[in-house]
């Protein structure tokens, strides 16, 4: 199954490479029909009629092949047209005749006056396939067009569209005018952006495995380097690839756990976190790096905390930051480290510090208010970005918004963009956390994460995702392991422990992810 996201440029440039290479753009559009098909008949909540609404360019054409591949499993269709059908391009004609001559009933809806019978066919439909645009939409709908897809929304029943929801832009996710409410998309060949930008996810409904019609997974790679994205700017680092995490690369994060392992084999965490008003934070991190596997948890916060900390930390060792033992040059204990996590409710005090641990070698994460600190302070900010060893933000919108200073609502507009330029100016891995968050790397590969739910916004989750991550990074360190698929595991799995039942606040999420952790181990053992 293809993971890959392309914009529409992208995916146009894709498929014309294939049909260049010689698959006729008649048989990639049969390719696509018979996919429809197949989702339809999966998805159908009875047998009866399927009325498939036409559009004018190629998605349309994929609504014709899917009409004759129903009419060849003996489901009737009505195929509406909302153009005329001598104006529709050669291949998409082509599979009009082959679906009349399969039995599919024509039904011209492109004059007011046929068009009045829309809401009757619409009627009629156990399901509705929207095969009205594609990736080829340029401006929004009006007219005919927008009223078609108010009908749909208003018929209430079952739609699949056919690539993206018609009138959500496949870039942006905005709707163009108005757009189609759909319960199935059926992505064609490569996932779109728009399903998970702007508004998208509440047009696309449940996102179906993208169809294989035989655009070559090299093309689609070959795509990003030959068709730049649209959130590229001067200031963003050029986007390299881009894929959605999925349960193949969590998997691959936590394999079967060795009969003699022990607490040494699986990465030591150190987190520097706490201030007064702000104990919890800190044991959340502590909390999510030992659910996420970690071996062993150290945490240093500030002395006047260092009591409430410690007496609230049962799994994890905890040094007050005077102690001093823990960075003694030479045998300090953090040279035990294999990670370190910064910011979990720290407050802002703590520059001196967070300088001091810019200059560890070792992986480092920063969240929370080392973040803060960080956009507040320029000689911070050259510090991260000349680092040599491996640093990862994790800025939920408000702190991405500090860092680029610019506004929230800049950030929110375009998330690809602000990961990129997040990654520009830091010259690190960015987690930009929110719905769909967005992990890239400072060469610019850009991984999405589609699960997780509203339920994480609770206050600690994303403490919980700081010590996750900086499990992750430990096993990095420890195993050369990559660093894509450890981050994007991490946020993947925090994604899902978010939709589970049974759990209400941040201290069970890690207790969730615990559980779903040990579950991915053990079926390695199957
Ligand atoms: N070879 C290919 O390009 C393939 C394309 N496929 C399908 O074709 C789709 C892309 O095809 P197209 O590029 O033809 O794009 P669309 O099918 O989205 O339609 C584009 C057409 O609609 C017109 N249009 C755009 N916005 C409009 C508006 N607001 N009001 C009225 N007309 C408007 C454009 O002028 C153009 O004629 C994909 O999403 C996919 O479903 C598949 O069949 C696979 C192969
Ligand atoms: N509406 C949402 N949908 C999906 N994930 C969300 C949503 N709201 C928050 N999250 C996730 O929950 C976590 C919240 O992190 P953050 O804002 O740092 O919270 P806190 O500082 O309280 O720990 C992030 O991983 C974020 O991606
Ligand atoms: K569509």
């Amino acid at each position: 199954m293809s993971v890959r996201i392309l914009s529409a440029d992208q995916m146009r440039w894709a498929d014309m490479t294939t049909t260049e290479a010689g698959i006729s753009g008649f048989e990639l559009m049969d390719r696509a029909g018979r996919a429809v098909a197949d989702a339809v008949l999966d998805y159908m909540p009875d047998f009866g009629r399927v009325v498939i609404v036409i559009g004018p360019g190629n998605n349309g054409g994929d609504g014709f092949a899917a009409a004759r591949y129903l009419r060849s499993r003996r489901i009737p269709v009505t195929l509406v047209m909302l153009v005329p059908l001598d104006t529709l391009g050669g291949d998409t004609l082509m599979h009009a005749e082959l679906a009349r001559e399969a039995g599919a009933k024509l039904r011209d809806a492109s004059s007011d006056r046929c068009f009045a019978e829309l809401n009757r066919w619409l009627l009629r439909a156990v399901m509705v396939v929207d095969a009205m645009f594609g990736t080829g939409l340029t401006r929004p709908l009006s007219g005919r067009l927008a009223k078609a897809v108010a009908q749909i929304n208003q018929a209430d029943r079952p739609v699949l569209s056919i690539d993206i929801a018609s009138g959500l832009n496949a870039d942006s996710g905005e709707v163009m005018g108005d757009a189609v409410k759909a319960d199935f998309t059926l992505p064609v060949a490569a996932y779109k952006w728009g399903y998970w930008m702007g508004v998208g996810p509440e047009f696309s409904g449940r996102l179906l495995p993208a169809s294989a019609i035989g655009v070559e997974d090299e093309t689609l790679c070959r795509a990003w380097a030959a068709v730049p994205d649209p959130s590229v700017s001067k200031g963003s680092t050029v986007l390299r690839s881009a894929c959605f995490i999925h349960s193949d690369m969590i998997g691959q994060a936590w394999p079967k756990r060795h009969r003699l392992s022990h607490k040494g084999n699986f990465g030591r965490v150190w987190i520097f976190g706490g201030s007064a008003g702000f104990t919890g934070a800190p044991r959340l991190a502590s909390l999510g790096a030992l659910a996420a596997g970690a071996g062993l948890v150290s945490v240093v916060c500030p002395d006047d905390v260092y009591p409430v900390v410690a007496s609230g930390s049962l799994e994890t060792m905890v040094h007050s930051q005077s102690s001093g033992a823990w960075m003694r040059e030479g045998d300090g204990l953090i040279d035990q480290a294999d990670a370190i996590v910064a910011g979990p409710g720290w407050g802002c005090a703590q520059t001196t510090l967070l300088a001091r641990l810019l200059d560890v070698d070792r992986p480092l994460l920063l969240d929370a208010d080392a973040l803060n600190m960080i956009a507040a302070d320029a000689a911070l900010q050259s510090r991260v970005s000349e680092r040599d060893s491996l640093t990862v933000l994790t800025p939920h919108p408000g702190e991405a918004a500090r860092l680029l200073s610019c506004t929230v609502d800049d950030i929110q507009s375009d998330r690809k963009k602000a990961v990129l330029k997040l990654c520009k100016r830091y010259a690190c891995w960015v987690v930009l956390k929110g719905n769909e968050t967005l992990i890239a790397s400072p060469q610019g590969d850009v991984m999405l994460n589609p699960s997780g739910s509203p339920q994480l916004a609770v206050a600690g989750s994303g403490d919980v995702l700081a010590g996750m991550l900086g499990r992750q990074l430990a096993v990095c360190y420890r195993n050369d392991t990559d660093v894509g698929m450890m981050l994007g595991a991490g946020v993947g799995l925090h994604g899902e422990a978010g939709e589970q039942n049974g759990w209400y606040l941040a201290g069970e999420l890690a207790g969730m992810v615990a559980g779903l952790r040990q579950g991915i181990e053990r079926k390695h053992g199957d």
